[in-house]
């Protein structure tokens, strides 16, 4: 294995196995951290954990734990992978994972990117932009978990990690590799190791990716690594070959409040699919459960049925109110995870699943050891097959897609082409 990744959720982990698929490596997406050896033709590892709003310390432990199974599999780089819009709090857990990362590796830099153009974000001058909007005026600010509400990825991450955060600005990153090193080792001479760097375009990210060839550690949204498979001399098409989809039944889960994922919930009704509105106050009273929703799927699964407790940012902040934000999540993760394996169990081959969350209680519910990386159904979503039984998935980020993804996603498990 040559890249050790280490994502804090499991639509970002597939996010990125489907950068670096596209870039021509062999990719394996695995469910936690493996207990065994990964097979010897896997280029690049993903271990996807469900770290990003986990108490930071079980963060550290579990990004620790990736971290030297990857390094016995003979990685020498490693990328820790987080989201585009850098969900995380004052407490972490991006600062506390690069911190320990950086400390086991003995590495005297990090340098830090989530720039995402494919998806519209963009960092320049240290500010992190959703298309044309400011991080915190984009949506973001209204996440139930990890509300961002500081556009400046410098300053928020300050208080997270015990280093000086320092900059590579967009003047270096359109000089190329060369400039980004100079101003990389600048702000590692100025005593500032944890390095954001701005861009803005694909081959900004491909520059970035040259420039940090011999870095142990890289920090970032999937665009991170659209330059690593060259430094390994692997060219991209290379690899995704044998895929096939399946015509079996098919069901959409959906937990995400994402703004993007609302229009889908919507669009998906308005097409006249099936679509069961779970609300949290009924799952806590005993009035919902997956088992009831598992019966309703089961009944109209020619038609994709969709189950969602997606709800707007009123909704979700009255819930919270009421029950506590982690109870409710637990609450509503408990739901979907119990519900994936009461669909697969009945004969689901074909599951959607809209959240980073969400997705991570399904596969965590499904205990999926590793998934095979299929063709990309919307940037930064790739078609994805379980690698112990059949099943194939779609896991989607949150704000990933456009409106009538979750029919694509369907028709593209299914073997058509997206
Ligand atoms: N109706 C609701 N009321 C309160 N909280 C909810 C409701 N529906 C979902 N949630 C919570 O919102 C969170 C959604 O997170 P999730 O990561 O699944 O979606 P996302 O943040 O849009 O996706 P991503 O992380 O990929 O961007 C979950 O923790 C879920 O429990
Ligand atoms: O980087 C992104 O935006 C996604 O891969 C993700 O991690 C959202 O959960």
């Amino acid at each position: 294995m040559l890249l050790g990744c280490i994502g804090d959720d499991f639509t970002g982990s597939s996010d990125l196995a489907n950068t670096l698929a596209k870039g021509g490596m062999r990719v394996v997406q695995y469910g936690g951290v493996p207990s065994e050896r990964a097979a010897d033709d896997v280029e690049a590892g993903v271990v996807a954990l469900k770290s990003r709003t986990a108490p930071v310390a079980e963060a550290v432990a579990a990004s620790l734990a990736a971290f030297e199974w990857l390094e016995r599999q003979g990685c020498r780089q490693f990328l820790f992978k987080v989201c585009s819009t850098f969900d995380s709090t004052p407490e972490g857990n991006i600062g506390p994972v690069l911190d320990a990362l950086m400390e086991r590796l003995g590495a005297d830099r990090a340098l830090v990117c989530p720039a995402f153009p494919a998806t519209g974000r963009s960092i320049y001058q240290g500010h992190l932009f959703v298309a044309d909007r400011l991080l915190s005026e984009s949506g973001m600010e209204n996440h139930p978990l990890t509300p961002m509400r500081d556009p400046d990825i410098r300053r928020w991450l300050r208080p997270q990690t015990r280093h000086a955060v320092g900059h590579v600005a967009m003047r270096d990153v359109l000089a190329g590799p060369d400039a980004i090193r100079a101003g990389a080792e600048r702000e590692v001479a100025a005593g500032r190791p944890v390095i954001v760097v701005d861009a803005i375009r694909d081959e900004d990210l491909v520059s970035i990716g040259r420039a940090a060839q011999d870095l142990p550690l890289l920090c970032g949204g999937s665009g991170i690594a659209l330059g690593l498979p060259a430094n390994f001399g692997i060219a991209a098409g290379a690899a995704a070959k044998g895929w096939s989809g399946t015509e079996g039944p098919a069901a959409i889960l959906s937990g995400s409040c994402s703004v993007m994922t609302r229009r889908q919930v919507e669009r998906h009704r308005a097409s006249g699919a099936p679509a069961l509105e779970v609300l949290p106050a009924d799952l806590a009273s005993g009035v919902s459960s997956a088992e009831a929703a598992a019966v309703w799927v089961l009944g109209r699964i020619g038609d994709a049925p969709l189950v969602f407790t997606s709800a707007d940012p009123e909704t979700v902040r009255a819930a919270q109110e009421r029950f506590g934000r982690e109870r409710i999540a637990a609450t509503i993760e408990g739901f979907f995870s119990e519900l994936a394996r009461r669909l697969v169990e009945g004969g689901v081959r074909r599951l959607v699943s809209a959240g980073g969350e969400t997705s991570g209680a399904v596969m965590e519910g499904l205990a999926i050891p590793a998934l095979d990386i299929g063709p990309e159904i919307a940037p930064g979503v790739p078609a994805v097959r379980a690698a112990d039984r059949p099943l194939w998935l779609a896991l989607k980020s949150g704000n990933f897609g456009d409106e009538d993804f979750f029919a694509k996603a369907v028709a593209a498990l299914g073997g058509e082409t997206p």
